[in-house]
């Protein structure tokens, strides 16, 4: 597969809701929306989950747009790609980090495989599932009341899961009072590494609640002391920031750090990646989900591939997209039928771009041809 141009756009979508989480609020997201083309003219895309500024990790919309222009493109743009599989480790394994840009640019190209192959995405990564289930992230409210008000709503329609956002001072009343209206909903909490091992007792106090899992609650880059307080809960832990790579994902299960992953295609550097760490979840008896970023469609496309893995056992965060966006850049939109998401059977993503949203919601853009 030869690509001769890609397309890098910056892209601002207003969330309907802010989006609280411990480390900080989501008014809108900015992106950068990536399209491969094909030198026989067919599109693939992917987006950066790189948020705006370095609070979930590392990475920036500026970094990633870095990276990609000075380095992933021009790899990409000059050598044959015979297989998506080989982009992360044949061609991009030398750079360091930078995974949300790495599977920027692999997401598209994987995209544009399945178009030429003429498959689902789905299908194209080892897909069994024709649906899958999903959940619903709520962030820090204003009160405990409005959080349960959100919860009643979403209830309403069908979501499977409910993960709340916590962080100290906004968990154990939080989680008590929702309990007493909700004894029995599958709950979780995220944490994104509000507490540390001095908070073991705050911690472990969850454990009266029945939790499905906690994500997160140490810091993102920890796996040791995730391990002393797995020993110490009773409540599985989740790991999310902690897990970069494969590797990660190895390690954490060796020390026992974790019960579940929680699998996000951008932080673990590509559709390839989340795949082996899939497989090796799998074989060891770890279940997965996949983790949201406030995707605009085309990143929730990506996602609902990857959930359709048979390992991706408990509901994900990818819930439709008239909960974040008055308008999507994807047609159709991202649907969900009582917490259910039909896996799309068309060759690629499965959803097509929304050209003139696309356009309405580009704040600059820039183009890349092979040389
Ligand atoms: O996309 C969704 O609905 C999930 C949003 C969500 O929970 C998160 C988005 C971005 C970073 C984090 O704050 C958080 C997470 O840890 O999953
Ligand atoms: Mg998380």
């Amino acid at each position: 597969m030869k690509i001769k141009k890609i397309i890098l756009r910056h892209m601002k979508l207003d969330l309907l809701h802010p989006f609280t989480t411990s480390f900080g609020t989501e008014y809108d997201r900015e992106f950068i929306l990536l399209e491969a083309i094909s030198e026989d003219g067919i599109s693939g895309w992917a987006e950066s989950v790189a948020m705006l500024d370095p609070l979930y990790n590392e990475e920036t919309l500026k970094t990633n747009w870095h990276i990609l222009e000075d380095y992933l493109i021009p790899i990409v743009l000059n050598n044959e790609i015979n297989h998506p599989d080989e982009i992360s480790e044949k061609y991009f394994s030398h750079i360091r980090g930078n995974y949300m840009a790495k599977a920027a640019i692999e997401g598209a190209i994987w995209d544009l495989y399945a178009k030429q192959e003429n498959i689902s995405l789905s299908t194209a990564l080892g897909g069994t599932k024709k649906e899958i289930e999903v959940g619903v992230s709520i962030g820090i409210q204003d009160s405990i009341d409005s959080t349960i008000n959100i919860i009643e709503n979403r209830l309403a329609e069908g979501y499977k899961r409910f993960k709340l956002k916590i962080k100290p001072g906004w968990d154990l009343e939080l989680i008590d009072k929702v309990r007493k209206v909700y004894p029995t909903i599958p709950l979780m909490a995220d944490a994104n590494s509000a507490y540390t091992l001095s908070d073991m007792d705050q911690l472990i106090a969850l454990d009266d609640y029945n939790l499905m899992m906690i994500e997160q609650p140490l810091a993102y880059n920890d796996i040791i002391d995730h391990a002393d307080l797995q020993e110490r809960m009773k409540t599985p832990i989740c790991l999310d920031e902690s897990i970069h790579s494969l590797e990660d994902a190895r390690k954490a299960i060796k020390l026992g750090s974790c019960k579940i992953i929680n699998i996000k295609i951008g932080r673990v550097g590509g559709l390839t990646q989340s795949r082996k760490i899939h497989d090796l979840c799998q074989e060891n008896g770890i279940p997965l989900w996949c983790g949201g970023m406030l995707e605009s469609g085309i990143g929730r496309a990506h996602n609902i591939a990857i959930t359709s893995l048979p390992n991706f056992i408990l509901p994900g965060d990818t819930a439709a997209s008239a909960l974040y966006w008055a308008e999507d850049i994807i047609e159709p939109e991202v649907t969900v039928e009582n917490g259910m998401i039909t896996v799309p059977t068309k060759p690629g993503i499965g959803y097509d771009p929304h050209i003139q949203n696309i356009e309405k919601y580009t704040i600059s853009t820039k183009v890349y041809n092979k040389n």
